[in-house]
C-alpha cells in the first residue's frame, strides 16, 4: 500500500493523576509512553494489550476526544492535536467509534431509526424524505430488517445491537472506524458474525480500522498488523500473523499463552524462548 497513511501517531504520550477530575492528585502516571505507529489506508490495525496497557487512552486521542501530552498524530493528513474549529466537524464525520457496549453508547429511549439517523440529519447528508430509504439500506447492509426503524435498542440481542451501532457509525460515511473490543461481549459465533460483516463493509467502503482487543484469536482472524501494549508501550509490532506466530517479546508470548484455542496442540506453532 503507498500513500500517506490513514492513521499516523508519533511518540504519542499521555499521564494522568491519579483521581478524576477535580480530585486528581499526585504525580502524573504514564499511561502512554512515546508510542508510534501508521495505519495504511484500508488496513485493519490492531492494538492488543492487558487491561491498563494504554489501549483506549491512545483510541481516545487518535479520534481527539482527549489531549495527548507530548507526540503527533495525524488522521488522513490532518494534525488532530491543532484542528481548527472549522475543522473539527468534518473531522468527527471521517472518524467513528464502535464500543464494546451498545447499550452504554445507545440513546436507550431513541428508537433505531432516530439513532442511525442522527449523524445524517447533523451533517446534512441526504434530503429529509430521502432519510428514511437511507436509513434502511443502512440497517439492511448491516444485516437488520426495515422493521428495526421503529424499535428500541432493548428489543434486540447483543449482536444486533453491535449491527445498530455500526450502522450508526457508517451513516456518516466515515473513512476509518475506531473498534474498541466491538466483539469482546459477544458469544462465538455472534463474534464470527460480527467481524465477517465488518471485513465485508471494509471492502465494499475501502474503510480503515483501528481494532482495540485483547482477544488474540480474534485479532489473529481480523487484524493486518499489530502492536503490543505493556504499561504504556508498544514492546512488539509487525504483520499480525509474524507476531503471533513468532513473537520476540516474552509479554506476547505470555498474552499468547493465555489466549484460549480450541485445540491446544496448536500452541506449538508459537515456539518458547528461553529468555532467562
Ligand atoms: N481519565 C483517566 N484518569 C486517570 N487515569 C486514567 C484515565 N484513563 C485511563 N487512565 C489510566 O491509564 C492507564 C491506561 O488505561 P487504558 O484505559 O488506556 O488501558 P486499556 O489498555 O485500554 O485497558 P482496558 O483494556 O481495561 O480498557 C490505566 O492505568 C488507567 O487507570
Amino acid at each position: 500500500m503507498t500513500g500517506e497513511p490513514a492513521i499516523s501517531v508519533r511518540d504519542l504520550s499521555r499521564s494522568y493523576r491519579q483521581g478524576r477530575g477535580m480530585f486528581a492528585r499526585g504525580t502524573p502516571v504514564p499511561a502512554v509512553r512515546g508510542i508510534s505507529f501508521d495505519i495504511p489506508t484500508g488496513s485493519t490495525f490492531g492494538l492488543v494489550g492487558e487491561s491498563g496497557s494504554g489501549k483506549s487512552t491512545t483510541a481516545r486521542i487518535v479520534c481527539g476526544l482527549e489531549p495527548m501530552d507530548r507526540g503527533a498524530v495525524r488522521v488522513q493528513g490532518r494534525d488532530v492535536g491543532s484542528l481548527r474549529r472549522r475543522d473539527v466537524k468534518a473531522f468527527r464525520r471521517s472518524m467513528q467509534l464502535v464500543f464494546q457496549d451498545p447499550m452504554a453508547s445507545l440513546n436507550p429511549y431513541w428508537k433505531v431509526g432516530t439513532l442511525v439517523e442522527e449523524g445524517i440529519r447533523v451533517h446534512d447528508l441526504v434530503p429529509r424524505n430521502r432519510r428514511r430509504d437511507r436509513v434502511v439500506e443502512l440497517l439492511e447492509r448491516c444485516g437488520l430488517p426495515a422493521s428495526a426503524l421503529d424499535r428500541h435498542p432493548h428489543e434486540f440481542s447483543g449482536g444486533q445491537r453491535q449491527r445498530i451501532s455500526i450502522a450508526r457509525a457508517l451513516a456518516v460515511e466515515p473513512a476509518i472506524l475506531v473498534l474498541d473490543e466491538p466483539v469482546s461481549a459477544l458469544d462465538v459465533s455472534i463474534q464470527a458474525q460480527i467481524l465477517t460483516l465488518l471485513k465485508h463493509l471494509q471492502d465494499e467502503s475501502h474503510l480503515t480500522y483501528l481494532f482495540i482487543g485483547h482477544d488474540l484469536a480474534v485479532v489473529e482472524r481480523f487484524c493486518d498488523r499489530v502492536a503490543v501494549m505493556k504499561r504504556g508501550l508498544i514492546v512488539e509490532e509487525g504483520s499480525t500473523r509474524d507476531v503471533i506466530r513468532n513473537p520476540q517479546d516474552p509479554y506476547t508470548e505470555r498474552l499468547i499463552e493465555a489466549t484460549p484455542v480450541p485445540d491446544p496442540t496448536l500452541r506449538r506453532r508459537v515456539p518458547r524462548k528461553d529468555h532467562s
